[in-house]
């Protein structure tokens, strides 16, 4: 299962020109068959330097990197929840993502029109939040009035089910993202089916450019975004759509000349493997080193269905290698001459950097 990003926002403020730059900007992409599965999805994968300094040890016929995919999305209008623009689809489509990417425009071009002909960054963002609320009010609303309904048949879990979506419906009705609420875990597993957009994790993308304005934007909703606990990654879309379509000497020169030192397009990556939530493992052979992505807290068993249903079936032990200590010794014998190899059951929790040979017998 890859992990999915819906990039959302407002019509025309360069959802599809960051589309674009995440999409085409990484050569690795090549890497996966249907790499375009279909003309709004895009598989992206992870930079991570650790694949490469294990791969230069290792020297692997083919080098794979964790990959996330981003869904292009259709710009949202004020009433979507009610149907208005491309409404209910695009809300759905925003539902089956594990975390969202919301671009809101920090730039200044009169060129480019405003939906509302307005560049006020915050007010954008709450138009977009208040359909995500809308939309959740609803979903909570609709379920409370289902689950009434089947009172007789499993009272004690529904009874259960029905406290915490109240406690939803209190906190959307005062106009508040779900995010905002204070759920504890066995809470949160209990409204998971419903997957409330206002309780994705979400990052702002700050759309940005080469005018001074752009500064003030950004500043606007870096401090929104703060009182949400969310983070906001500048990007210059347009110029770094130029940029992933230049060679390396010349795309160096460029990012000095407009003071960039770390590309948008990475950071977002990163980003977006952070509020996810994931760690990276490891597998590493001559014939391929592949880095994958999992959640954070996830066992062995876990990470071996990652791979292949056949590794958990079987699953007999995981030996394992720490990323730094293959890196220190250099090779897997001398890592089991330095007491360094291990051997963990199905229980193990993973950790970031692990690097894994699953022993299975299916
Ligand atoms: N950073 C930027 N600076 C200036 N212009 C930009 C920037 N980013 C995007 N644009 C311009 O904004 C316009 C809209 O971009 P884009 O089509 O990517 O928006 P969108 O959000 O995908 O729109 P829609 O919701 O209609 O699909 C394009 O003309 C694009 O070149
Ligand atoms: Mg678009």
């Amino acid at each position: 299962m890859g992990f999915k990003c819906g990039i959302i926002g407002l019509p025309n403020v360069g959802k599809s020109t960051l589309f674009n730059v995440l999409t085409k900007g990484n050569s690795a992409v090549a890497n996966f068959p249907f790499c375009t599965i279909k003309p709004n999805i895009g598989i992206v994968s992870v930079p991570d330097n650790r694949i490469n300094n294990l791969s230069k040890i290792i020297l692997p016929k083919k080098i794979t990197n964790a990959f996330i995919e981003f869904v292009d999305i259709a710009g949202l209008v004020k009433g979507a929840s009610k149907g208005e623009g491309l409404g209910n689809q695009f809300l759905s489509n925003i539902r089956d993502t594990h975390a969202i990417a919301h671009v809101v425009r920090c730039f200044k071009d009169d060129n480019v029109s405003h939906i509302y002909n307005q560049l006020q960054p915050k007010i954008d963002v709450d138009i977009i939040n208040s359909e995500l609320i809308l939309a959740d009010f609803e979903t909570c609303e609709k379920s409370i009035l289902k689950l009434q309904k089947k009172l007789n048949f499993n009272k004690k879990e529904i009874e259960e089910k029905l406290v915490v979506l109240s406690k939803c419906l209190d906190h959307l009705k005062k106009f508040l993202m779900l995010k905002t609420l204070e759920l504890d875990e066995n809470e949160k597993k209990i409204i998971s089916y419903l997957r409330f957009l206002t309780l994705k994790p979400t990052m702002y993308i700050a759309n940005i450019n080469e005018q001074k304005e752009s500064c003030f934007f950004l500043n606007e909703l870096e401090k929104m975004a703060k009182k949400e606990g969310s983070s906001v990654i500048p990007i210059n879309s347009n110029l770094e759509l130029d940029l992933i379509k230049m060679n390396e000497d010349e795309q160096k020169y460029f990012m000095k000349s407009f003071n960039i030192t770390n590309l948008g397009l990475n950071n977002i990556i990163k980003s977006g493997y952070k509020i996810l939530n994931l760690i990276t493992f490891f597998t590493a052979g001559i014939k391929e080193v592949r880095a994958w992505a999992i959640p954070n807290g996830s066992t062995s068993l876990q990470a071996a269905d990652k791979i292949h249903s056949d590794f958990r079936r079987g699953f007999i032990r995981a030996q394992i290698i720490n990323y730094l200590d293959f890196i220190k010794y250099k090779s897997e014998t001398k890592v089991k001459e330095a007491g360094k190899y291990r051997s963990e059951g199905k229980f193990y929790q993973i950790q970031d950097g692990d690097i894994i040979n699953f022993l299975f017998n299916v």
